[in-house]
């Protein structure tokens, strides 16, 4: 799942490195380990909160049920993120540039009321857009602040990109969990949609993917090497084609996530590569 923290970083710092030829290597390396820092605050802290609406009851790997200690995980997710905060934040400092800090500290801020009290806005299927403007636009925007470089087209097309590609991670998540949803009152996008019309959505959002690429080369925003993505149609095709064949069997559609992710991975690698060539 770190790969959610490391492609976006990456592919901003690419279309960075492409508009202006050079980037500073410990502002990157610095914004990696903060930004896993924040991820692993955001998982932590999940199951803390998933494990007061009981929603997590099933779910083995949830680090509430495995260790039994609930104010444990706690402490230790904000320990995380104050690591996350606290590098993102010395970034801002070198660079005198505070927008680096508030642009994640929003991104933190939005990812708390996914899940957490009062909002859990998680329950009621508001997460794939969450998701998509703070692993998008926000994180986008940071990193090119943390780069000393103005915002550029090529930067808000390659934002709304991996802000899709995450979406769709955790759109994923959620075929397999219908039930335990549903008892917990949590109305997920597929609990809304029902499995058939939810595979018909991943359907189009990972198609998307391709259109908007050779759109933003038409339009001059990219590279014509960013269509190195095309490489990745049959990770997209194994996605598109397993969740088509199995949304409504839980038993078989719950690894699709981890085709997502490595949709997600290997779109991001692609689009920096394009990107920098
Ligand atoms: C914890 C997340 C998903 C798990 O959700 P769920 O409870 O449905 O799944 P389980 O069954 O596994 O319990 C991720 C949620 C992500 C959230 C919508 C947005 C987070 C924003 C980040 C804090 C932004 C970080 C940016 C970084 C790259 C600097
Ligand atoms: O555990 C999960 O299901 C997810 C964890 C996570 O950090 C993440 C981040 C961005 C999009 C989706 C997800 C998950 O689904």
């Amino acid at each position: 799942m770190y790969t959610v923290a490391i492609t976006p970083i990456s592919v901003a710092t690419a279309a960075v490195y492409g508009a202006t030829g050079q980037i500073n290597g410990f502002t990157f390396g610095l914004f990696l380990v903060s930004a896993i820092a924040v991820i692993a605050w955001i998982n932590l802290s999940n199951d803390v909160f998933d494990s007061e609406t009981g929603i997590d009851q099933n779910k083995a790997h949830s680090v509430v049920n495995l260790t039994g200690n609930k104010a444990l995980v706690f402490w230790l997710s904000n320990a995380c993120l104050l690591v996350g905060i606290g590098g993102i934040g010395a970034i801002a400092y070198f660079q005198q540039d505070w927008r680096v800090l508030g642009a994640i500290a929003l991104a933190c801020a939005l990812g708390y009321t996914y899940q957490g009290p009062p909002f859990r806005l998680g329950y009621q299927g508001l997460g794939e857009l969450i998701c998509l403007i703070t692993f998008g636009p926000l994180t986008f925007l940071a990193v090119c602040y943390s780069q000393a470089s103005p915002p550029s087209p090529t930067l808000w097309g390659a934002s709304l990109f991996v802000g899709i590609s995450t979406a769709i991670i955790l759109f994923c998540s959620h075929f397999h969990q219908v039930e335990d949803d549903l008892a917990a009152g949590k109305r997920s996008p597929i609990v809304r949609l029902g499995t058939a019309k939810g595979s018909t959505v991943l359907a189009v959002s990972t198609v998307s993917l391709y259109i908007l690429t050779p759109l933003f080369i038409l339009c001059g925003y990219f590279s014509p090497w960013t269509l190195l993505l095309f490489l990745t149609v049959p990770v997209a095709y194994e996605l598109v084609n397993h969740v088509g064949q199995y949304h409504n069997q839980p038993d078989k559609v719950r690894n699709c996530k981890f085709i997502a992710v490595k949709l997600h991975f290997w779109t991001g690698l692609c689009l920096s590569l394009g990107l920098i060539l």
